[in-house]
Parts: structure tokens; sequence; C-alpha cells
């Protein structure tokens, strides 16, 4: 098998990158992709009691266990098979069991935090930002984080504050930079995906 391509969607904390990795899965085909998260990568706080895992700052690159992810990327762009830790956020600890990626034609990762370290955003081919106003970007991840993640609105909020605002300030948003394309707007943004789609059907066809 030839190379896959390795593309990255980045963007801050509910910007919509999921939701641009969706659009994407639906238009290039589940078959042709291996969906890898940076979040699975959190590292393992189980030696901690429960309040003190919820006070720890998850939106540092230490938190990230960011080497395992890097040998995962190269494994799969070896045509090897990996297992992927799966992450519990209701509990903020690492689930006992792995879910194994085979490799595909691309490999899409997505994160908070994957264009921050060099030797990650070096393997890339293709990096894209999701760029979504911080107000919108809250009052999402407040509506996931209570239904999904099992949290309280004070928590949310508290944890928004304290952590998840000054360190996408200081480490998140800085790497727009780095990106080939700016993608305002999120998963409501159309014309952007259309071409984010096109340009990777034309890199994998043949
Ligand atoms: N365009 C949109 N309109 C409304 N809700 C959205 C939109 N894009 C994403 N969401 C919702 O916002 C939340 C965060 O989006 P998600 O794609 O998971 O962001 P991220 O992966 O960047 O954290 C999800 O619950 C999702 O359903
Ligand atoms: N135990 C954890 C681990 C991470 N988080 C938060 O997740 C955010 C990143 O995920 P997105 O899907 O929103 O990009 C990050 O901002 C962390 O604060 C958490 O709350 N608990």
């Amino acid at each position: 098998m030839d190379k896959p391509l390795i593309i990255g969607v980045a963007g801050g904390s509910g910007s919509g990158k999921t939701t641009v990795i969706q659009h994407i899965v639906q238009h290039i085909g589940e078959e042709n992709l291996s969906l890898i998260a940076h979040d699975a990568y959190y590292r393992d706080l189980k030696h901690l009691s429960f309040e003190e895992r919820a006070r720890q700052n998850f939106d540092h690159p230490a938190s990230l266990e960011t080497e395992l992810l890097i040998r995962h990327i190269k494994a799969l762009s070896s045509g090897y098979s990996i297992d992927c830790p799966i992450y519990d956020f209701a509990n903020h600890i690492r689930k006992d069991v792995a879910l194994t990626i085979t490799p595909k034609k691309i490999i899409l990762v997505d994160g908070i935090l994957i264009f921050y370290e060099k030797e990650l955003r070096r393997l890339m081919d293709i990096k894209l930002f999701v760029d979504t106003d911080d107000d919108v970007r809250l009052l999402r991840r407040l509506r996931r984080d209570i239904t999904e993640r099992k949290r309280s609105i004070e928590g949310v909020l508290d944890q928004y504050e304290k952590f998840v605002r000054p360190m996408h300030l200081e480490f998140v948003e800085p790497t727009k930079r780095y990106a080939d394309i700016i993608i305002p707007h999120g998963g409501e943004n159309q014309v952007a995906l259309e071409m984010v789609n096109a340009l990777i059907f034309d890199k994998i066809r043949d």
C-alpha cells in the first residue's frame, strides 16, 4: 500500500472539529479513513482520586501522551494496525480496552493541540484549522459537556475560566498559523467543506 495521506484537523474546543470530520467521512467513505483523536491519548490518571482528577488542567500540552500518538501514526503509515486507547471523559481515565485501528488510504487526526508539537505537525500532509468564535464554542461545549461528558454547569464554567480559555490563548490559537486552510464557522461552512472534500478526493484518486 502507498504511504497514506495524513490530514490534521485542529481548532479550539467546541469549534466543530468532529462535525467537520463527519462531513469528510460521509464524502470520502469510512473504508478509506483511519480516524484518530488526540483526545484518546489523555494521560491515564487512575492513580488520583476522582476529585483530584477533575481538578487537572486538560488543556495544557503535557496532559496528553503525544509521544504515543506519534508512534501510532508512524505505525499506521508503515502499514501496521494500532491499539488506540479509549478515553472516559466522565471519569477522566483510560478504559481498560483499546480500539484496533487498521491502516487505510487516509489518516485523519483531530485535536485542540495537534499542531503544537513540531514532530507531530511535520507528519501531516494537510493541516486544517476550524475557527469558531469563542462565545459560540463555549455555548456548544456547555451543552455537550453536560449531556455527553456528565458535567455540571458550574463545573464547565469554572474549568473554562481557569484552564480552557487561558490555555486556548496560550497554546491553541497561536498554532492557527501552521494551518494550510482555516475553516471559519466549522461544520456549517458548506463552501469550505466542499473544497476540502474535493482536495482530499483529488489526492487519493486512482
Ligand atoms: N454548526 C453547528 N451548529 C450547531 N451545533 C453545532 C455545530 N457544529 C457543532 N455543533 C455542536 O457543538 C458541539 C461541539 O462540536 P464538535 O464538532 O464536537 O466540536 P469539537 O470536536 O471541535 O470539540 C457538538 O455537540 C456539536 O453537535
Ligand atoms: N478528562 C478530560 C479531558 C479533556 N477535557 C477537555 O476536552 C477538551 C478537548 O476536547 P474537544 O472535543 O472539546 O476538542 C479540552 O478543552 C479539555 O478541557 C476534559 O474536560 N476532561
